[in-house]
């Protein structure tokens, strides 16, 4: 299968300091791609110039086949790339529904002042949203949550709350970031079924996870990161066998790791 989204050469240096530097690799239509790496490896700045947070200071971002380099993240989003974020980007006063809803604006093409003037086609434009954020309550399980507070809900739902609103945007490629922290082992488990689920609907998932047994048990390929560099890359059993990974997660140097046997 050809590639989705092809990550080429990526790099940035903020203050003098190299945060990710020269980092490449491929994904493919209903993938899970992993990046992990020891904390300030380099995983969320790589994400954020991935998804237009960050303009990258060298290397290319490319989406279909298109330079999509530093472009803006709702662009990208119109473009087939989601993402979710860390820090849950809830409005917990609305309720699920609401939240779910708000997905669908990105989507729209300036439809945005006819609704404000109530012209014809809003009310349908929103009946079409209402339906097809119901639609994605229920692909994540939330249907009967629907009309409750966001506040209200539980952190594993919130989580699948924050999925259910960027599969709004109908994406292709599916960033996300650490979609099981904070989430305990059922919750955990839940988002896992959800992510297989969604990437065997065809749509590419690259997601940044602290949560080694999740990333292990779902990812099909996985980057890791070090000092902002690629330091290995293959399927999990690969991955977990590189001395060069195990040395980095023990923040043993390398060269020493001979040691350990
Ligand atoms: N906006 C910024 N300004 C300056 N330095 C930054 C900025 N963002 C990240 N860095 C630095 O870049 C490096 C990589 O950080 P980053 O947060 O990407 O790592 P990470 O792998 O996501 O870490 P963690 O697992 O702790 O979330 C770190 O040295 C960090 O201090």
């Amino acid at each position: 299968m050809s590639d989705l989204l092809s990550i080429e050469g990526l790099g940035i240096t903020f203050g003098g300091v190299r945060a990710v530097h020269d980092v490449s690799f491929r994904v493919r239509p209903g993938e899970i791609v992993s990046v992990i790496g020891p904390n300030g490896a380099g995983k969320t700045t790589l994400f954020n110039m991935i998804s237009g947070v960050y303009r990258p200071g060298a290397g290319r971002v490319v989406l279909e086949g298109e330079d999509v380099t530093g472009m803006e993240p709702h662009l990208l989003a119109r473009r087939g790339m989601s993402r979710t974020f860390q820090n849950l980007q809830i409005f917990p006063s609305m309720t699920a529904l609401e939240n779910a809803v708000t997905g669908y604006h990105l989507q729209e093409r300036g439809p945005v002042l006819a609704d404000l003037l109530g012209l014809p086609g809003a009310r349908a434009r929103a009946r079409r949203a209402e339906a097809g954020a119901r639609a994605l309550l229920a692909r994540v399980g939330l249907e009967r949550a629907a009309e409750r507070a966001a506040g209200n809900l539980s952190y594993g739902s919130l989580k699948r709350l924050e999925i259910a609103r960027a599969l709004a945007l109908k994406p292709k490629v599916l960033l996300l970031d650490e979609p099981a922290a904070g989430c305990n082992a059922v919750e955990t488990e839940e988002i896992d079924h959800l992510i297989a689920e969604v990437a065997a609907s065809g749509v590419a998932i690259l997601l940044v996870e602290h949560d080694m047994k999740m990333v292990m048990r779902i990812s099909n390929h996985i980057v890791v990161l070090d000092h902002g560099e690629k330091i290995a890359e293959g399927d999990p059993a690969t991955v977990s066998r590189n001395p060069a990974v195990i040395a980095a997660y023990l923040g043993v140097e390398e060269g020493q790791d001979h040691a350990h046997g």
